[in-house]
């Protein structure tokens, strides 16, 4: 057998030099964990059991997201800081991903895996009433459902309207765009910690009767929502996400206006404002809501 020929100087340099990046990402990587035990002491995490602060991990995907240029495409660097971030808020306080996929199977693994990794572990429901309760019983698990409406799926968001039930503390992605590789809209519902609660677009639970195409054209310029079957015959439940600036009053006003009638509102959460990128590498442009 005949050896392969040396690699040419100037490739066994580029390889140095590769190795040296390696070892010092890999340095860098290991001295964010020893920050963990300092971590956990000053957020009291063994007392609220959940170390997940979406406003943060919304906040720092931006800002990755803003500064990043160059070969790397973006969503690769995305999925990247996904995984070092969750998998490090899992070494701080364990928790499990509960993930509805009545979206499909394929769609919501992608979400699951892309935001989350390997190393958390995550557990199918096929719906998301089930998905919330696992959340209800644990301490810091999470649920993920997605943000469209799904027949099946019901007014699972009612199950959250209750004081002390768990809440839609963020959505998925932090970073919105058209070609996203797991960009199905996706709710987080959890037991917020007292200071986990990230309010930007709060979301609504609100019942109507009345319900029909003129008062959802009334309300669609004005927030997102979902809108599942309520008991009465016109009745619906709806999951209305108030965008930053618009207030309770003038959505009920509306839908008022157009001929339903407010039954009860309550509040079931709240997330970071959404956030657009045009495309693959282009630079970030906030989105209206
Ligand atoms: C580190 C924190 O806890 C979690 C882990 C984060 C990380 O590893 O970067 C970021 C936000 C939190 O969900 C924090 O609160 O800053």
């Amino acid at each position: 057998m005949t050896k392969p020929p040396p690699p040419s100087p100037a490739l066994a340099q580029l390889r140095a030099e590769i190795d040296r990046l390696d070892a010092e990402m890999h340095r860098l990587l290991m001295a964010r964990g020893e920050i963990i035990d300092r971590l956990v002491a000053v957020k009291k995490t063994d007392e609220s059991g959940s170390a997940f602060r979406p406003a943060r991990e919304a906040d720092m995907m931006r800002r990755l997201v803003a500064r990043h240029h160059g070969r790397l495409p973006l969503d690769t660097v995305e999925s990247i800081w996904r995984v070092i971030i969750a998998t490090f808020t899992w070494v701080q306080a364990p928790y499990t991903v509960h993930a509805d996929f009545s979206a499909g199977e394929a769609v919501m693994r992608d979400v699951v895996r892309f935001h989350f990794g390997f190393t958390v572990p995550f557990v199918p429901h096929m719906g998301a009433a089930g998905a919330v309760a696992a959340v209800a019983a644990s301490k810091g698990d999470l649920a993920l459902v997605p943000a469209a409406g799904l027949g099946g799926n019901g007014a699972w968001w009612r199950a959250l309207e209750a004081e002390g039930a768990p809440k839609i503390i963020a959505r998925l992605p932090f970073v919105e765009r058209a070609d996203h590789p797991a960009g199905l809209p996706t709710f987080v519902v959890a037991r917020p910690a007292p200071d986990a609660v990230a309010n930007e677009v709060r979301t609504l639970s609100v019942r109507v009767a009345g319900w029909g195409p003129q008062v959802a054209a009334a309300l669609s310029p004005l927030a997102d929502t979902v809108a599942a079957p309520d008991a009465a015959l016109d009745g619906a439940a709806l999951l209305v996400s108030l965008p930053p600036g618009r207030t309770e009053e003038e959505v009920l006003a509306a839908m008022r206006q157009a001929g339903a009638s407010v039954r009860n509102t309550a509040l079931v959460g709240g997330h970071a404002s959404r956030y657009t990128v045009a495309s693959e590498g282009a630079a970030p442009e906030p989105a209206g809501r």
